[in-house]
Order: structure tokens, then C-alpha cells, then sequence
């Protein structure tokens, strides 16, 4: 598969809780250094790294009611919306590193903008990141991300600092949840009441990760094939293979589900633009669960753009003749 695909990174840009400590921001480069860009055009894929976006700090950022860091996140998420709207445009299928998971905003935006249709949206995470400004237990911008782009919420939403340009762009039956298991009440409620599909790690165990990709596909596209928007959290793994991560919770997707999920999404042929977030290098303990959390990620999107555990091949290769 020749895919042309940019990539940018993001660093911490949520309110830095004293568990959070940082780091987040080191995520990219060490996926970077993991050898992601190597792996992927050893499997045919053209790459261009675009490198890191980098954001001008805001001073006085003083919360807007609950929300933390509102116009350094405000600001930044529009900084990279334009640039994921110009890498569209471009022809290229975006990949963002994060970083953290407020970068969807700023992702999922420049995406829709630039696709002018519906996207699906399928968020692969521990948590459902859709809290409001008003419902959000810490104010951190990762747990609302999808509640400023999701259209059903926007009568929700206050005016927040620098979020004004941000206008919602994603349906609510065009969302797919896989991988919940640390849901707060007032997202149930609202996944609840605006009859958001989820497979919870509930459903992964009673259905079966095929299943689950396989109804995925199905609701997806009932209507009408619609580009693929894949948000990717790795908080989602299992925390004994990706630990280092800022939120984690026990009972998560296995490797192979991990990976299975990956593999299915390309399969479609609609992967669109991809978000892999919350690799944190300094909440590994040590050296070895930070690889593993890396090592993992960079799976994650070889998987995304063709690799296939079942092996690969490049198009036109011939065996040699003796
Ligand atoms: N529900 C909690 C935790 S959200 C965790 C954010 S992430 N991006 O999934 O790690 C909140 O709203 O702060
Ligand atoms: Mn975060
Ligand atoms: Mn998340
Ligand atoms: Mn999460």
C-alpha cells in the first residue's frame, strides 16, 4: 500500500495534573526514534514527516470554569487543524502523534473540513473523552475532546477562550466506541441518550474482537461509505503491555486485539487520517515498559497502513530465477 502520510506531533497540552507529570510531549520522538518511519516505508508506504508542530505558550491561562489551559489548548488545536486540513488537501492521510488526546479537536476538525462530507469516527480508548466543559470531573481537555466536535452536544457547549472557531463536525451515529471500561456517569448519559454505538470491554469479551470489528464495519456503513477518522489511544492496551500511559485501566485490549482492530480498519480502504495519543515515556517506570508501550504503538500503525501478521509482500514481486 503507497500511502502518503505526514507526520506531526503534539505535546502535553492538557492541564498537567500532579499524576499526569509531564512527558506526554516526549511521546512522538520516542515513537519516532522506535523506528516507525523505516518500518512503514519498508512496507511500502510513502512517508513525509512533517515533524513536530509547535505551539507559542499562553500566559495567565487562566481556567474558563472547569476547563484547564483553555487558550493555550484553544490556540494549539487550530494551529494543527490547519495543518492536518492542508495534508488532506494535499492527498495524504494524516497521522498525529500525540501527545495528548486533546489533539482529536484540532485533528478530527481539519480532517472534516478538508474531507467537505461526514466522516466516521472510530475512538479506540479506555475512556470516551466526550465530558462537557460543565460535566468534565478535572477540567483536563483529553476527557472532553469529542464533546466539542460531537453536533448533538453543541447546545452544551459554553463559549470557552480560543475555542470560538472550533464548530462541530461529527454526527453522533457516525461514532464508534471499542475499548471503554472507565466511563464517567455523565458520558454514559450522553452515549446513552444520543444513542452513541460502543463496544465497552464488555462487549469486546462477549462478542469476540471479530465481532466487534465486523458489527463495527457493518453500523459504519449502513448508509453510506463515509471516510475513516481512527482515534487511537494506547491507553486502550492492556496497561501490563502499555504502561506508560497517563490514564491507565486495568482489563484492556489484548496485543491482538489491539492489532486486529488495525488490520480491520485498513481493510475497509477508507483509513482517512489516524490519531495515536497518550504514549507518555515518564510514566514508565522503567526503560523497558516505556519500549513496550512504544513498541506497541508503532504496531498499532504498521497495522493501520498494511502490515499483516500474516505477512506481506511487495506488489509486482517476482521470485528469482535461478
Ligand atoms: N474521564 C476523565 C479521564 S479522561 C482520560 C483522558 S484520555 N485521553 O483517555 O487518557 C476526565 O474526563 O478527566
Ligand atoms: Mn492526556
Ligand atoms: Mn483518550
Ligand atoms: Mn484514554
Amino acid at each position: 500500500i503507497i500511502v502518503n502520510f505526514i507526520i506531526t506531533a503534539w505535546g502535553s497540552s492538557g492541564r498537567l495534573s500532579p499524576k499526569d507529570r509531564g512527558g506526554v510531549e516526549d511521546g512522538p520522538d520516542r515513537i519516532r526514534s522506535a523506528g516507525l518511519v523505516g518500518r512503514l516505508q519498508a512496507q511500502g508506504c510513502g512517508v513525509k514527516d512533517y515533524g513536530n508542530l509547535r505551539f507559542d505558550d499562553v500566559a495567565d491561562d487562566a481556567p474558563a470554569g472547569r476547563v484547564m489551559r483553555p487558550r493555550a489548548v484553544g490556540s494549539a488545536s487550530r494551529t494543527l487543524a490547519h495543518a492536518v486540513f492542508t495534508a488532506k488537501t494535499d492527498g495524504h492521510t494524516p497521522v498525529m502523534l500525540g501527545g495528548d488526546h486533546s489533539l482529536a479537536i484540532g485533528s478530527i476538525h481539519g480532517h472534516a473540513a478538508a474531507a467537505g462530507g461526514a466522516l466516521s469516527v472510530v475512538w479506540v480508548d479506555a475512556h470516551a473523552d466526550i465530558n462537557t466543559p460543565l460535566t468534565t470531573p478535572t477540567g483536563n481537555v483529553h476527557g472532553q475532546a469529542m464533546s466539542y466536535l460531537v453536533r448533538e452536544l453543541h447546545s452544551k457547549i459554553p463559549a470557552l477562550p480560543h475555542f470560538s472557531w472550533i464548530k462541530p463536525c461529527v454526527s453522533a451515529k457516525d461514532i464508534v466506541y471499542i475499548g471503554l471500561r472507565d466511563v464517567d456517569p455523565e458520558e454514559h448519559y450522553i452515549l446513552k441518550h444520543l444513542g452513541i454505538k460502543v463496544f465497552s470491554m464488555t462487549e469486546v469479551d462477549g462478542l469476540g474482537i471479530a465481532r466487534v470489528m465486523e458489527e463495527t464495519c457493518d453500523y459504519l456503513f449502513s448508509d453510506a461509505k463515509k471516510p475513516i477518522h481512527l482515534s487511537y489511544d494506547i491507553d486502550a492496551i492492556d496497561p501490563l503491555l502499555a504502561p506508560a500511559t497517563g490514564t491507565p485501566v486495568v482489563g484492556g485490549l489484548t496485543y491482538r486485539e489491539g492489532i486486529y482492530i488495525t488490520e480491520q480498519i485498513c481493510q475497509t480502504g477508507l483509513l482517512s487520517a489516524v490519531d495515536l495519543v497518550e504514549v507518555n515515556p515518564k510514566q514508565g517506570t522503567t526503560e523497558a515498559q516505556v519500549l513496550s508501550t512504544v513498541q506497541i504503538a508503532v504496531d498499532v500503525l504498521l497495522g493501520c497502513f498494511g502490515r499483516r501478521r500474516g505477512g506481506n509482500h511487495p506488489a509486482g514481486y517476482r521470485l528469482p530465477e535461478p
